[in-house]
């Protein structure tokens, strides 16, 4: 009879554990979706946080970034003084622009729902003149999700509401782009100029880059105006529209302040329910993006 070492115990540990490890990653890589538009208060923060923990509910591994010199992700997670936090995303991107080390899990702040937070403060509006003179300057958020990526599933960045180097930066390092629209305005001019900027980072920066679809929020069926803009957006994008809607709700303007994630604060309301469907539709186009890459022939 043998008997094992600590030593062979150990290697096949370490085997069994980087078998699992590089399979899985190799069949599924992160997917980072950017939520975009240049437009204030159309429900990007919320639909960061209410997407990203609904994915994490799944069983994904979820990394929100706060791009967003505001920090309202940051205090919507339960931060409420995002300028007294440091490290944030301004100082790990100042040091990939250093080229000095960033060390695992630096600055990642862990939410009790299961997502990871890379939080964000004003200095980031420093941080966005800086990059003007930066090499690369385009690529510097890519650069430091490329540090963390292999730990995650999903990768979620909270745009700030303009076309800068920020979202610019954001748009580059993204797979995918999901556009929040508020249902209760025409978007027309707005949307254009959004899918121009996506369209030139894609053929410019990021050929991969795709748009997920567009979101409708804060959707209230209850007024004629909001029913035909809503039709009209329907009808101007088509497939582009995800099927999920997030009505307009109370409890879901409320979790702003309530630092609980939405199914925390109400979890059978209509946002709650509402945020569900829109998780598995992401959820669902990560599958197509799957059996795409798995059958390339196809
Ligand atoms: N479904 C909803 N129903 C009612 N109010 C909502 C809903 N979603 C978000 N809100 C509220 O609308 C406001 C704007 O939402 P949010 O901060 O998510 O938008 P934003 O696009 O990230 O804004 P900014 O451009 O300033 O970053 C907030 O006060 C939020 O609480």
């Amino acid at each position: 009879m043998t008997t094992s070492t600590t030593a062979d115990r150990q290697s096949e540990q370490l085997c069994f554990f980087e078998t699992h490890f590089t399979t899985e990653r190799s069949i599924e890589p992160v997917k980072t979706i950017a939520l975009a538009n240049q437009k204030g208060g159309v429900g990007k923060t919320t639909t960061a946080a209410s997407l990203g923990i609904g994915l994490s509910r799944q069983g994904k591994k979820v990394l929100l970034i706060d791009a967003d010199a505001q920090g309202n992700l940051t205090q919507m997670l339960g931060w409420p003084q995002p300028d007294e936090l440091s490290p944030t995303l301004s100082t790990l991107m100042e040091k990939i622009i250093a080229e000095q080390p960033i060390a695992p899990g630096e600055g990642i702040l862990h939410h009790p729902s299961g997502v990871h937070l890379v939080p964000a403060n004003i200095e980031l509006s420093a941080l966005e003149v800086t990059l003007v003179n930066t090499m690369s300057r385009e690529t510097v958020l890519r650069q430091y999700l490329s540090t963390v990526a292999d730990r995650y599933d999903y990768a979620l960045i909270d745009c700030m509401p303009s076309l800068g180097m920020l979202t610019i930066n954001a748009l580059t390092a993204a797979d995918s782009v999901i556009i929040p629209v508020q249902a209760q305005y025409l978007p027309a001019k707005g949307l254009e100029q959004l899918l121009r900027t996506i369209t030139r980072v894609k053929r410019q920066l990021n050929p991969k880059l795709e748009v997920d679809g567009i979101v409708l929020t804060m959707v209230d069926s209850r007024t004629t105006l909001a029913r035909e803009i809503n039709a009209l957006i329907r009808k101007t994008y088509g497939g582009h529209v995800f099927a999920s809607e997030i009505p307009r709700s109370i409890k879901a303007a409320e979790i702003s302040v309530e630092n609980k994630s939405i199914y925390d604060h109400d979890r059978s309301g209509k946002a709650a329910l509402a945020y569900e469907n829109l998780t598995r539709e992401v959820l669902s186009l990560g599958k197509q993006i799957k059996r795409h890459r798995a059958d390339p022939v196809r």
